[in-house]
């Protein structure tokens, strides 16, 4: 990175040109290839499963075998940053890879680094994940709010100058987010995270995030897990009102059914990206099994969500 603001940066390599916004690429990809996100999870039990060693050639394997198997039968991937940083720089170079891969391969990325920091240090985890320059930027980054939902501006900013998106943790699959998320009842703290991350969505003029069929979808998304059943209601979550895309994990190792994402799901439809990472990965290692399990992910969810 040098020293320059990031906007500096994109200006620099994209030479003027308009991107794409990550809307409409998202919701093309959500159409061809229906809503599953297969994340990269490469924890030590998948590793051991697939007779891979815990080093970053094992990761290397992981990564593509995961991507070549499943392109074209998900709209994206999502490596958790989690492990790929447990191998230090070679696991990051194996990150740089994968995200290269995907991108050849027709898949969208969302790098899940769960970020989050004053404005200032936020620059620089911004730059990283949605820079045209950065070697790790991905279509879009999970964000956490914790600092205020305005603290994350500046990937706001970038996303929606580089056509990439962001995904801000609002109502997590975990049952432990209960305890923050939900303070507060129906004007509950993921309320207004909810809320100020659609604020930030309406300063944006539709016209650059509408597909042809003129559905809009905006850059900045929410995380709501699979698995939180009622509690949209209770804590005064409305996601009719919300104009980005939403980021489902939960689904699979973490039991929610493809029944209860069309519930939850029903204001989003066309808009929701359901994540599952475990439950594909255990049909590994051998690419049949895993294109077959994503396969018969991707029509259980288009069943359930009626779309996609
Ligand atoms: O941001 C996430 O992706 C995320 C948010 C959330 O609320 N719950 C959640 O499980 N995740 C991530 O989604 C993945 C779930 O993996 P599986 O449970 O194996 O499908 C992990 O990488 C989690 O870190």
């Amino acid at each position: 990175m040098s020293d320059g603001t990031s906007s500096e940066h994109q200006g620099e390599s994209r030479k003027g040109a308009v991107p794409e916004a990550f809307g409409v690429r998202l919701g093309r990809a959500i159409e061809r290839s229906g809503p599953l996100c297969v994340g990269i999870d490469a924890h030590p039990a998948i590793m051991t499963a697939w007779g891979l060693p815990s080093t970053p050639a094992g990761l290397l394997r992981l990564s593509m075998t995961v991507i070549e198997a499943v392109a074209g039968h998900a709209a994206a991937i999502k490596p958790q940053v989690a492990w790929y940083e447990a191998y230090g720089s070679g696991g990051m170079a194996v990150l740089e890879q994968t995200l290269a891969a995907a991108r050849d391969h027709g898949l969208l990325t969302i790098a899940d680094a769960k970020r989050g920091d004053i404005g200032s240090t936020m620059e620089a985890y911004a730059y990283t994940w949605l820079s045209d320059d950065s070697t790790l930027a991905a279509d879009a980054v999970t964000l956490s709010p914790y600092l205020g939902a305005g603290s994350l501006e500046p990937a706001f900013e970038l996303a929606e100058a580089t056509g990439r998106g962001t995904f801000v943790l609002a109502l997590t699959s975990n049952p432990e987010g209960a305890s923050v998320q939900h303070v507060g009842g129906t004007r509950s703290v993921a309320a207004r995270v909810v809320e100020e991350v659609e604020e930030r969505n309406m300063g944006l003029s539709d016209t650059k995030h509408t597909m042809r069929d003129q559905i809009v979808i905006k850059p900045n998304g929410l995380v709501v897990g699979a698995t939180v059943g009622s509690a949209p209601e209770t804590v005064g979550v409305d996601l009719s009102t919300f104009s980005g895309p939403v980021l489902a994990p939960g689904y699979g190792a973490q039991g929610a059914t493809a029944g209860e994402l069309g519930q939850l799901f029903s204001h989003v439809r066309g808009r929701v990206l359901v994540n599952s990472a475990r439950g594909i990965l255990r049909a590994g290692p051998d690419p049949a099994d895993l294109r077959a399990s994503a396969q018969a992910a991707t029509e259980d969810l288009r069943r359930g969500l009626g779309a996609g």
